[in-house]
């Protein structure tokens, strides 16, 4: 039986993807059979395994790092937030319900426990390692009890736990220390030491606090990871970006040719798989913005409509913000616009919808000749086919299933003028295809900017994942980190008080929603004959959900 490791975070963001992909690749170079695992994720940044399986796209760029092929083993659970108070839950790579938060919390995930386990059981029978990452905060005092991916699981595995806190953000001394202290003794015994995260400066000033540390907890720190510019790849958080609006630019190498090009990226809510502008972004020359105003689309030279959980919802916002008129006013003056998956669906003529968001019929900005209507199936695939004279692999990921009535034939979508618009993720990532596309958006734009010829995404996101693995290694204490995969957490550690607080009756699982049979999931809700999973075989979405 491999070992193995969990990485759990003091907050979300600690930087736990990024940590787990660096340990991989470093395992691997050292000749080391290893996998990454992650119990559940809550992301909308997904991506499709070979087989068909959804999964999160941080174990799919960390099974990258560990140089294997992804599966839905490595996250058998994916949360996709439908709105704050609701998800559709994903099991073992497919869609088998939308939950309220309070009916999953309230026995749902508890039940799950065995199921993730024996993925997690499968991976080691077959790995030398497994590095989990864990969610959020493993202190997260009043989800302890149903957890199954913090200590729930390291719990299960009899892993050690190492803490990630993000320095940069102060207050790492009082999140490791209460991160610890907050958990039984039991948890506290499988918790082996810290790593701390984006680390700027002189790290002699911190090795003081660090042994301090050490003093009041009796264990150790693995590593200071120097803060590194550019190594977020395949974010989780897809939610917060949308929800906040916010704007974030691109870091920019120069341009190949005269000018730069701009790509403005509508920020629309529930924004899915945001990360395919990441290729553009890698483009010396393209500057890649998120943007929420109409005013800001005045010097994009191209508009990307992103994918989105809110294929509505989004095309609600697009109206009220006025993004609406200001595409629709680009496509009349010839302007490029590309729509990819939900953002495709909102360039269309008219979207019926029972599914997503339960709406009806709603017209779609009609400038695209397409159709959409939404099923209870869920298209995964990972497609391949050509456009502009160039190989393009995608994937997709999306109950609409589109009816394309005319315009030149795009992927699966369609082109009119300077609209584009397909279901398929990660086109852009198909390097021939993608600079073949900039030519185009370049000269309906009449900008004098060159893709640059020699621009390989692959390379680049191994090149990344290799700074990871370097960070690994020149910063953290290898083999003390080794001897923890191998061996397990040091006996004899300290409890560090006061421990887990006593359980307070009335959780939520006495206040637990009632299922709504109105809302059935997409396939459903046949999963029962799946390994342990009948238990959560109901489908709940509360009125306060909706
Ligand atoms: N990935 C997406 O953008 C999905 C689009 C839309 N929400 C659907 O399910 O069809």
């Amino acid at each position: 039986m491999g070992g193995g490791l969990l990485v759990a975070g003091t907050t979300s963001d600690a930087g736990k993807s990024v940590v787990t992909a660096g340990i991989c690749r470093w395992l691997v170079r050292r000749g080391v059979k290893v996998a990454p695992f992650k119990a559940q994720n809550m992301s909308l940044n997904s991506f499709v395994t070979r087989e068909g399986a959804e999964i999160g796209r941080a174990q799919a760029m960390q099974a990258q790092a560990a140089r294997v092929e992804p599966t839905a083993l490595m996250n058998p659970v994916l949360l996709k937030p439908g709105s704050d108070r609701s998800s559709q839950v994903v099991l073992m790579g497919r869609p088998v319900g939308e939950m309220s938060a309070r009916g999953y919390h309230g026995g749902r995930q508890e039940a799950l426990l065995g199921t993730v386990t024996d993925c997690l059981e499968q991976l080691r029978s077959s790995y030398d390692a497994v590095i989990c990452e864990g969610a959020g905060s493993p202190a997260e005092i009043n989800l302890r009890r149903t957890d199954i991916v913090n200590m729930g699981i390291a719990r299960a595995a009899k892993f050690p736990v190492l803490v990630v806190g993000d320095i940069d953000r102060g207050g790492v001394f009082a999140s490791f220390f209460g991160t610890t202290a907050l958990l039984s003794a039991e948890d506290q015994s499988l918790v082996a030491g810290y790593l701390v995260n984006k680390f700027r400066g002189d790290v002699s000033l911190l090795e003081p606090g660090l042994d301090m540390l050490y003093g009041l907890t009796g264990r150790r720190t693995y590593g200071v990871l120097p803060f590194t510019h550019g190594l977020g790849i395949d974010e989780e958080d897809g939610l917060r970006v949308s929800m906040r609006g916010a704007v974030r630019e691109s870091v920019v190498a120069p341009p190949h040719g005269e000018e730069v090009l701009r790509v403005a990226v509508c920020a629309v809510p529930l924004m899915s798989n945001f990360t395919d502008v990441d290729a553009l972004a890698a483009e010396p020359g393209v500057v890649v913005r998120f943007v929420d105003r109409a005013d800001e689309l005045a010097d994009a030279d191209l508009v990307v409509v992103p994918g989105t959980r809110g294929t509505v919802k989004a095309l609600a916002w697009l109206r009220e913000r006025g993004l609406a008129d200001a595409l629709v006013r680009r496509a009349a003056e010839g302007r490029p616009v590309l729509g990819i998956c939900g953002g495709f669906q909102v360039l269309g003529e008219r979207i019926e919808d029972e599914v997503e968001s339960r709406a009806g019929v709603v017209d779609g900005l009609g400038l695209l000749p397409v159709r959409v209507r939404f099923d209870r199936a869920k298209t995964l695939a990972r497609p391949v086919g050509s456009a502009l004279g160039e190989p393009v692999e995608g994937y997709e990921i999306h109950h609409g299933v589109a009816d394309v009535r005319g315009g030149e034939p795009f992927l699966d979508g369609c082109r009119v003028g300077a609209v584009w618009g397909t279901h398929w993720h990660g086109s852009l990532e198909s390097d021939g295809f993608r600079r073949r596309f900039l030519v185009e958006v370049a000269r309906a734009a009449g900008r004098r900017f060159v893709p640059a010829p020699d621009t390989s995404f692959g390379v680049l996101r191994e090149e990344q994942l290799d700074r990871l693995g370097d960070l690994v290694e020149e910063h953290a204490d290898t083999d003390a980190l080794w001897r923890l995969i191998e061996g397990g957490a040091p006996s004899g550690l300290p409890f560090v008080p006061p421990g887990a607080p006593p359980a307070v009756a009335g959780a939520a699982e006495s206040r637990g929603a009632a299922p709504d049979p109105a809302h059935q999931s997409p396939e459903g809700l046949d999963f029962a004959g799946s390994a342990g999973l009948g238990q959560v075989a109901e489908h709940h979405v509360d009125q306060e959900a909706k």
